[in-house]
């Protein structure tokens, strides 16, 4: 299996999802737009897991909105370049040299959502996506309570499935059921 062939788009899978492909417009913090496509392409093991979860929101009174799932290394190469805190923004892998391959975006591994209540708005959360303040991070004490139990119960349905959430963003979660794939440079047209 190459690359690609890993790599499904996820409305090809299940239509119910809602995908808001920031990084396909310039309306994120790199202020450029990076992506060719606003389709979302992701693993398509972590798809089974995503959809497994979209069902249980679902069943709940909810919809997933997907901002990032699947990144060229090329563009996390981009992001690490304006923010490079680890942290933050994934250091970008050499390539030249032997990996262990971890989940990440640049595999379709990790994903980035939030909740839609049934109007389509978004619902209370700690920040907006990729504000990368502490606020931003679920131990950070100075969280509003509505905002804080949104997306405790976010990363509770997403941990059930299969994935776990990460300290320093509230809507990045990690495939950790999965072998993790190879990354790639794909550029989706
Ligand atoms: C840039 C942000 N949306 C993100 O995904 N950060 C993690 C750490 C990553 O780059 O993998
Ligand atoms: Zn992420």
């Amino acid at each position: 299996m190459n690359d690609r062939d890993s790599l499904v788009r996820l409305l090809d899978l299940d239509d119910e999802f809602v995908i808001d492909l920031k990084y396909a417009t310039s309306d994120n913090f790199t202020q450029k737009k990076i992506y060719n496509s606003s389709e979302c392409y992701i693993n398509k093991d972590t798809a089974k897991l995503l959809i497994k979860a979209k069902e249980i929101f679902k069943r709940d009174g909810y919809r997933v909105k997907v901002w990032d799932v699947y990144r060229p290394i090329s563009a996390q190469r981009l992001m690490y370049e304006i923010i490079p805190d680890n942290n933050l923004v994934a250091t970008p892998p050499d390539m030249s040299k032997p990996i262990d391959f971890e989940y990440s975006h640049m595999n379709g591994m990790s994903v980035d959502i939030t909740l839609l209540d049934l109007d389509g708005n978004e619902i209370e959360m700690p920040t907006e996506f990729d504000d990368f303040t502490e606020m931003a991070g679920l131990k950070c004490d100075k969280i509003p309570p509505i905002a804080k139990k949104n997306a405790e119960y976010l990363r509770d349905i997403m941990e059930s499935v299969g994935f776990e959430g990460y300290d320093y963003e509230w809507w990045h979660f990690n495939d950790i059921t999965n072998d993790p794939t190879p990354y790639s440079d794909i550029q989706f047209e």
